[in-house]
């Protein structure tokens, strides 16, 4: 089943995406946009581990292997993981349109189980922007890119100022990611490009 509710419907007045001419090219591996993020941190033990690459136009490629740790019922990926996989590369495509944003909504369907061991196989693309609002689709395929579609999600991503994090944040773990070369000038750039 696809078809998302009327909340997840481009407004008649919204655009196609334009990718930042400074985005990462197509093939190149992103990064973790945070070392503490469950999705694509390198610092959390039981995290994802997702690895997103930017794919052409505004998409992106993603992958995931499901860990004993991320079980629901035995033997299988619990589906708050998935959600997560499917949430966090929907995510990474902000970094192509180099915008700040945070997912609004997001609704997925869950298609067939997916074993512990199995790399999932992520999709993601901006189809339409509407002011603040980013609209975006996902799928999640298993045995290798082209097999069959396990999970799929659309979502609606809202722009932030990047004072979101700061003003919500618990300040400790601000202060370290303030701390960090690395997402300070991570956080600059996204300040600096609009
Ligand atoms: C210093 C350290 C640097 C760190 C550098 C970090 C870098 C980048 C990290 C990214 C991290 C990614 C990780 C993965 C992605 C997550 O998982 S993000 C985490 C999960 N999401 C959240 O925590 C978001 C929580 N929600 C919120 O903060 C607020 O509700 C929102 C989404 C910002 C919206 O609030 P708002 O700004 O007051 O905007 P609001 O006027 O309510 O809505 C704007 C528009 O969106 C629509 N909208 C809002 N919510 C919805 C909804 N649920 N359904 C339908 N429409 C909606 C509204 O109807 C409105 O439409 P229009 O009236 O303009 O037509």
């Amino acid at each position: 089943m696809s078809g998302s509710s009327a909340a997840l419907q481009p407004p008649a007045d919204a655009v196609k995406p334009v990718r930042h001419p400074d985005a990462p090219a197509p093939g190149e591996l992103l990064g973790a946009h945070y070392g503490g993020c469950f999705g694509c941190g390198g610092d959390q033990p039981h995290g994802l581990h997702l690895e997103a690459r930017a794919g052409e136009g505004v998409r992106i490629t993603a992958e995931f292997t499901v860990q004993a740790a991320h079980q629901g019922a035995p033997g299988l990926a619990h589906g708050g993981v998935l959600a997560t996989a499917l949430d966090e590369t929907l995510g990474s495509l902000n970094w192509l349109l180099r915008t700040v944003a945070v997912t609004g909504r997001l609704e997925t369907d869950f298609l067939r189980p997916v074993p512990v061991g199995t790399t999932l196989h992520l999709e993601a693309e901006v189809v339409a922007v509407a002011g603040r609002k980013i609209y975006s689709t996902a799928t999640g395929r298993v045995g290798g890119p082209d097999g069959p579609v396990a999970v799929r999600a659309d979502a609606l991503f809202v722009e932030v100022k990047i004072d979101h994090f700061a003003q919500h944040g618990r300040p400790q773990e601000i202060r370290a990611a303030m701390e960090d070369p690395d997402q300070m000038r991570r956080a600059r750039a996204f300040e600096v490009n609009p």
